[in-house]
C-alpha cells in the first residue's frame, strides 16, 4: 500500500517519519498502527526509535555548535525505561536521575556513572550512599539537611564528591503552576539568600567539591527570556565554572497549540545568555526531558463504548492510568481514529465528543470536545506526543495493569517494557 505524506499540520505533532497510507491508515516507524494494536493490544505506548535518536542528535549538535564544552543531560523522569536510557546513552548524552530507582535504571540502561547527575529535594541516606558508591558525576545539593547527610556518608567511606548547588532564582516562567519550580516560594533548592550560607559551607567542606550552580525554573517553557532573568539572579552568588540551566523546553501538543523555539534557537540562546552574564569558558549543562522524548511516542486505545448523555461520550480502555497529564494540568491532546486519519480538515462524518477513560472519576477525560471521524466500538484511537510523563506517571488505579512500551523502527516492532499482568497486581500483597 503506497504511503502518502501526513497532513503537514499533523506532521508537527506525530513522530518523525509518520505516514498515512492511501486508505487513510496511520503508519508509525514503518508499521501499520491498526496491526500494531492487534498484535500488542491496547492501551500501549509505541516509541518511534528513529525519532528519539534524531532528536537526541539534534540536541547534541545544537549545544556543541553553541559551545564545544556544553553537555546535554537527559532529565530521565520524562521516560525512565531502560530501552530509552540505552538509546540516549548511545547517542552520547548524559543523564539526570531523581531517585535510586532512576539511578539503577540508568546504570542498567548503559549510562556510565561519570555521565550521571543525581537530583531530588528529599534524597534519602540510601540514595545518597548509592550515588556516592556508584561514583556519579555530580550530586545536585538541594538543602542543608542533605549536606549534613552527604558529609557523614563521605566521611564514613573516606570519599569525595563533586556537587552543584540548586538555587531557586525567583523566576516564574509562563507555565502551569504545578510545573513551575524556580519561584521564591518553592520546595526545590535554596533561595538566593540561603544559598550564600550553603555555598560557604560547601566551599569549606574537606570532602565536597562545589563545581557550580544548578537551576530549574520549570517545565513546558515556550520562551527564552526567563532563563536570562534566572542567570542574572544567580550571578549575585559569585562566579563558578559550571552552570546547569535545567532544561524545560516545551513541546507542541496540538495542531493549534503553542510552538516552542527550535532546538537550535534554544541551545544557542542558553549558551549566549551564560556568556553574556558570566563571560566565555563556562561549562554549560542543559537537562531536557520532555523535548527529547515527548514526540517520539503515541498511545493507542480501543473504543469500548459510544453513548450520548447531553454530549457524545467515547470511552476507551485506558485513561488517567496511562496519561495523567489532562487531569493534572488540563493538558490538551489530539486524538484520531487510526484507520480514518482524516486530518485537521473537517469531514461530514465528524462527531464532536468527549473521549474519556475507563476510571471511576468524572475528571478522567483524555480529550474534551474531540473531533472524531464517526467513532464506533472497536475503533483504535491514537494520541500523539505521549513520550514524556506518560509511561513515567502511569499507575494501577482501578487495578489496571500498566501498558507496555513497544519500540518501532523500519517496519519492525519489539516490546521493551512488557504489559503488566494481574499477577503483577497481586505481587504487591504479602
Ligand atoms: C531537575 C530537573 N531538571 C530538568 C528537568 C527538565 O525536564 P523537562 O525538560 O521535561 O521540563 C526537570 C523537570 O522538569 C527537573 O526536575
Ligand atoms: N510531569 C510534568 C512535568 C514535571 C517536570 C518535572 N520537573 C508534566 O507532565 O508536564
Amino acid at each position: 500500500m503506497p504511503a502518502v505524506q501526513l497532513d503537514p499540520r499533523l506532521a508537527t505533532i506525530y513522530p518523525l517519519g509518520t505516514e498515512v497510507d492511501a486508505r487513510g491508515r496511520l503508519r508509525i516507524g514503518g508499521c501499520d498502527a491498526l496491526e500494531l494494536a492487534r498484535e500488542f493490544g491496547t492501551p500501549a505506548y509505541f516509541v518511534v526509535e528513529d525519532d528519539l535518536r534524531t532528536r537526541a542528535q539534534a540536541f547534541v549538535e545544537a549545544f556543541r555548535a553553541a559551545s564545544p564544552t556544553a553537555e546535554v543531560v537527559f532529565a530521565s523522569k520524562a521516560f525512565p525505561c531502560t530501552a530509552v536510557y540505552r538509546v540516549l546513552a548511545e547517542e552520547g548524552i548524559g543523564c539526570d536521575v531523581a531517585s535510586a530507582g532512576e539511578l539503577a535504571s540508568a546504570l542498567r540502561g548503559g549510562f556510565a556513572p561519570r555521565d550521571i547527575h543525581l537530583h531530588g529535594n528529599a534524597k534519602t541516606e540510601e540514595e545518597l550512599a548509592y550515588a556516592v558508591e556508584a561514583r556519579v558525576r555530580e550530586i545536585v545539593v538541594d538543602n542543608a539537611d542533605e549536606i549534613d547527610r552527604l558529609e557523614r556518608i563521605l566521611a564514613e567511606r573516606d570519599a569525595r564528591q563533586r556537587v552543584l548547588i540548586r538555587v531557586a532564582p525567583g523566576v516564574s516562567p509562563d507555565t502551569h503552576p504545578s510545573i513551575s519550580t524556580g519561584g521564591p516560594n518553592t520546595k526545590f533548592g535554596f533561595n538566593p539568600e540561603a544559598a550564600r550560607d550553603a555555598i560557604a559551607r560547601l566551599r569549606a567542606s574537606e570532602r565536597i567539591d562545589l563545581e557550580g550552580i544548578h537551576f530549574h525554573i520549570g517545565s513546558q517553557i515556550m520562551e527564552l527570556a526567563p532563563f536570562g532573568a534566572a542567570l542574572r539572579a544567580v550571578s549575585e552568588l559569585g562566579d563558578f565554572g559550571t552552570y546547569n540551566l535545567g532544561g524545560g523546553l516545551g513541546v507542541q501538543y496540538t495542531v493549534d497549540g503553542p510552538q516552542p523555539p527550535s532546538i537550535e534557537e534554544y541551545a544557542s540562546a542558553k549558551v549566549r545568555l551564560v556568556e553574556e552574564v558570566f563571560g566565555p569558558g563556562k561549562r554549560v549543562i542543559d537537562e531536557p526531558g520532555r523535548a527529547l522524548t515527548a514526540r517520539s511516542t503515541v498511545t493507542l486505545y480501543t473504543v469500548q463504548s459510544v453513548k450520548r448523555n447531553v454530549v457524545t461520550w467515547v470511552a476507551v480502555d485506558g485513561g488517567m492510568s496511562d496519561n495523567l497529564r489532562p487531569m493534572l494540568y488540563d493538558a490538551r491532546y489530539e486524538i484520531d481514529v487510526v484507520d480514518r486519519m482524516t486530518g485537521p480538515q473537517p469531514s461530514e462524518d465528524d462527531v464532536v465528543a468527549h473521549v474519556t477513560g475507563k476510571h471511576c472519576e468524572s475528571g478522567d477525560l483524555l480529550v474534551r470536545d474531540a473531533r472524531l471521524n464517526a467513532p464506533r466500538v472497536g475503533d483504535v484511537l491514537v494520541t500523539p506526543v505521549t513520550g514524556a510523563y506518560g509511561h513515567a506517571m502511569a499507575n494501577t488505579y482501578n487495578g489496571s495493569p500498566r501498558p507496555p512500551v513497544i519500540f518501532v523502527s523500519g517496519g519492525d516492532a519489539r516490546v521493551v517494557v512488557r504489559r503488566e499482568t494481574r499477577e503483577d497486581l497481586f505481587a504487591r500483597d504479602v
